[in-house]
């Protein structure tokens, strides 16, 4: 079977997927889901002109001369505006968020006044609008303040906030079932100490990357190597209760690996491949109905790796994510590194800080695909593309960082 390249398989798990559905989130809940329509302000913000600071607010011409003498003649404060107009030769004492009151145009900052009873004298010059916030100088009403499709970060709640949304439409999280088989597996703690066991590992990781992207993820538990078993808990993935069925373990092309003819079995239009990615060369994708089917390799790095490259991108597109990634960032090489072969390599990798501000790449020595330790100590993903020649210290290079 030829190897299929990262690109293509990405396009393929992730061609004709769009968001599942919306619904609507209270803003305070809204922090990483993904915008399922444009986001239009419902007020201008500022609503009127603002002072930005505390002290007097003028007719700028009044003050063209220092020192300037103006007569105090009320009040301006936050939630509670001066009523009248601002006559020549007159000033209003203002607050900080306070509406500048008609007339004026122009505060000039405490610190720059001398007051005297009613009379107010400025010591230094201000320029004409100096220290006001114009009206609709942030957003106006029903302008986009947020664009459908992206995932909304602290900072995009807090606009959509001020643009006066108790809550957001947003793309309704993808339902995960996970799926783990072996017969060596046993759950932590519950094994009983033979040689031929193996912890199980890679759900917990699993769900922790899809649900950071946005899944509900439910663990379907494990699977001795038994194609009835297998394909009962298939058959119960597929009912309907979810969206995606992910499955590790049973990829590649041993006797026991029983979990592609399992899926077929039950219905699922199955394509296996061969991807050229290291580590997770085996990959498995279909769907019967609705439902979609990822079948990830059982080495515990190749599955969680395979997940960082297809199932966030595919969680993310089922919310309409405009940007499911999976997103590189440049950094450079801290040490020379090899030609690599045909496969496209994502070496785990420490990234530091060099004296020239830029990030600097090591990969760890150790590069098997089942070493957990090597993962957990690493803090990003060092890509090395098919056939990329030898790589010196200081070269430019890609990563893909881990942000968990
Ligand atoms: N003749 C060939 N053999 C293999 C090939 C190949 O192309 N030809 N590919 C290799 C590659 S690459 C990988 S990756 C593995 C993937 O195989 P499977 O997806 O069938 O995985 P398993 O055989 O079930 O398990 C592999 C390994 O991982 C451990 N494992 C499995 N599930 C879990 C889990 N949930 N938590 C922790 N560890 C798990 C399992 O015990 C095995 O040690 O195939 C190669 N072979
Ligand atoms: O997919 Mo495998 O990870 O090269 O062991």
């Amino acid at each position: 079977m030829a190897l299929m390249s990262v690109e293509e398989a990405i396009g393929l798990v992730t061609a004709e997927v769009s968001a599942l559905g919306t619904e609507d989130v209270p803003v305070a809940a809204a922090a990483g889901r993904v915008l399922a329509r444009d986001l239009l302000a419902r007020r201008t913000q500022p609503p009127a002109d603002m002072s930005a600071m505390d002290g007097y607010a003028v007719r700028g011409a009044d003050i063209a001369e220092t020192p300037a003498r103006l007569a105090v003649i009320g009040e301006s404060a936050a939630g509670r505006p001066f009523a009248g107009p601002v006559g020549l030769g007159e000033a209003v004492r203002i607050f900080t968020g306070a509406v500048v009151p008609e007339g004026a145009d122009t505060v000039v900052i405490q610190e720059n006044t001398a007051r005297d009873g009613a009379i107010v004298t400025t010591t230094a010059p201000t320029a004409t609008l100096r220290n006001v916030r114009l009206k609709g100088c942030d957003f106006t009403a029903g302008t986009p303040g947020l664009v459908a499709g992206r995932r909304l970060t602290g900072r995009d709640i807090m606009l959509a906030a001020a643009m006066d949304h108790p809550t957001l439409p947003v793309a309704r999280r993808p339902r995960v079932a996970l799926m783990q088989t072996g017969d060596e597996l046993v759950l932590p703690g519950q094994g009983t100490g033979k040689d031929s066991e193996i912890v199980v590992s890679n759900a917990f990781g699993l769900a922790a990357l899809a649900r950071r992207a946005g899944a509900e993820v439910t663990d379907l538990g494990l699977i001795g190597d038994d194609l009835a078993a297998i394909r009962a808990r298939v058959a119960h993935a597929l009912s309907g209760a979810f969206d995606l069925v992910v499955s590790s373990g049973g990829a590649s092309v041993g006797d026991h690996d029983l979990m592609g003819p399992a899926l077929r079995a039950e219905g699922v239009d199955l394509s296996v491949h061969k991807i050229a990615l290291r580590p997770g060369k085996p990959l498995m994708f279909g769907s019967r109905g609705g439902v979609r089917v990822l079948g990830l390799p059982g080495n515990p790095v190749s599955s969680h790796v395979c997940a960082m490259v297809f199932l966030v991108p595919l969680v993310r597109a089922l919310q309409g994510d405009a940007a499911p990634g999976p997103l590189a960032a440049p950094a450079r090489l801290a040490v020379d590194v090899p030609a690599n072969d045909a496969r496209r390599d994502f070496m785990r990798a420490r990234l530091e800080r060099h004296a020239d501000g830029s990030a600097r790449v090591t990969p760890f020595a150790s590069q098997d695909s089942a070493m957990l330790s090597v993962l957990a100590a690493a803090d990003c993903l060092l890509i090395r593309p098919p056939f990329a020649p030898a790589g010196k210290a200081g070269d430019p290079c890609e990563i893909i960082p881990f942000d968990d």
